[in-house]
């Protein structure tokens, strides 16, 4: 069978994947050139706007009562807009590009990464939630393999973003599936709310545990079972 393809851009001999290109035997770093465009209903800036993000957070010290000018607070507002570049760097990208190099192994067994910790931040509170995610592939028939750290830089991306649990699970899920074309991939989650600890309902210490599957580890009960159990019994 040849490649990793849904939509006819087939793997003739080991050498393109939709636009990524890889040969065969051998690794290859993409260049974001080659990347299948961006999703034009997902459109993405370049840079995050720091001058409305120090005016919001100028705005709310005020509205707590605190003088932004005074010296221990006043490069707060920068400060906070030079966090935003890192913690939400996740919207800057589609995810596509943390995943650039791949090997065409013959491998077609599952693949497991495990215990890969992660921050990000509920859309809802703009406090972070906290954990593990835990990855498990089985690689396309032909084997189609990409770098171990990059599932953990794909986490990254996913969870740099104001998001839900459940759609940092999904969108991890479903950014594998597009880029190995695996034949199934199952992700799950574990993460502790700070807008459930430090507040609101404060349960400190309660765990979310969120699921996403793909291909046969969605469509075959068996295999996701199996999986699963692989995931949450080490
Ligand atoms: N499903 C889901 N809910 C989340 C996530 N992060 C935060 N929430 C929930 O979002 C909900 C927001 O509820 P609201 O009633 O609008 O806000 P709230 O008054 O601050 O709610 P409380 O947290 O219950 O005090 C809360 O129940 C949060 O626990 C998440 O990742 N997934
Ligand atoms: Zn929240």
């Amino acid at each position: 069978m040849d490649g990793p393809s849904e939509n006819g851009d087939a793997i003739v001999g080991g050498s393109i994947v939709e636009g990524l290109e890889y040969r065969a035997g051998a690794t290859e770093t993409v260049s974001h050139e080659l990347l299948p465009a961006e999703d034009p209903l997902e459109p993405r800036k370049r840079s995050f706007d720091h001058h409305m993000i120090e005016t919001g957070v100028t705005m709310i010290l005020e509205g707590l009562g605190l003088d932004p000018d005074h010296p221990r607070i006043k490069d707060t507002p920068t400060r906070y807009a030079r966090m935003c570049d890192e913690v939400f760097s996740g919207l800057l990208s589609d995810g596509r590009e943390a995943m650039n190099r791949f090997f065409d192994e013959n491998h077609n067994e599952v693949v497991i990464v495990r215990n890969i910790p992660f921050a990000s931040v509920c859309e809802h509170h703009l406090v972070p939630f906290i954990g593990e995610a835990h990855i498990a592939y089985l690689p396309h028939p032909d084997g189609f393999i990409t770098g171990l750290s990059k599932i953990a830089r794909l986490v990254d991306v996913m969870a740099r973003r104001p998001s839900l649990q459940e759609r940092m699970t999904r969108e991890i899920a479903e950014k594998i599936e597009e880029v190995l074309r695996p034949q199934g991939v199952l992700v799950v989650v574990d993460a502790e709310h700070l807008c459930m600890t430090m507040r609101g309902v404060r349960k400190p210490g309660s765990v979310t545990v969120t699921s996403a599957a793909r291909g046969k580890m969605q469509s075959d009960p068996e295999t996701r079972r199996e999986y699963m159990g692989m995931l949450r019994n080490p």
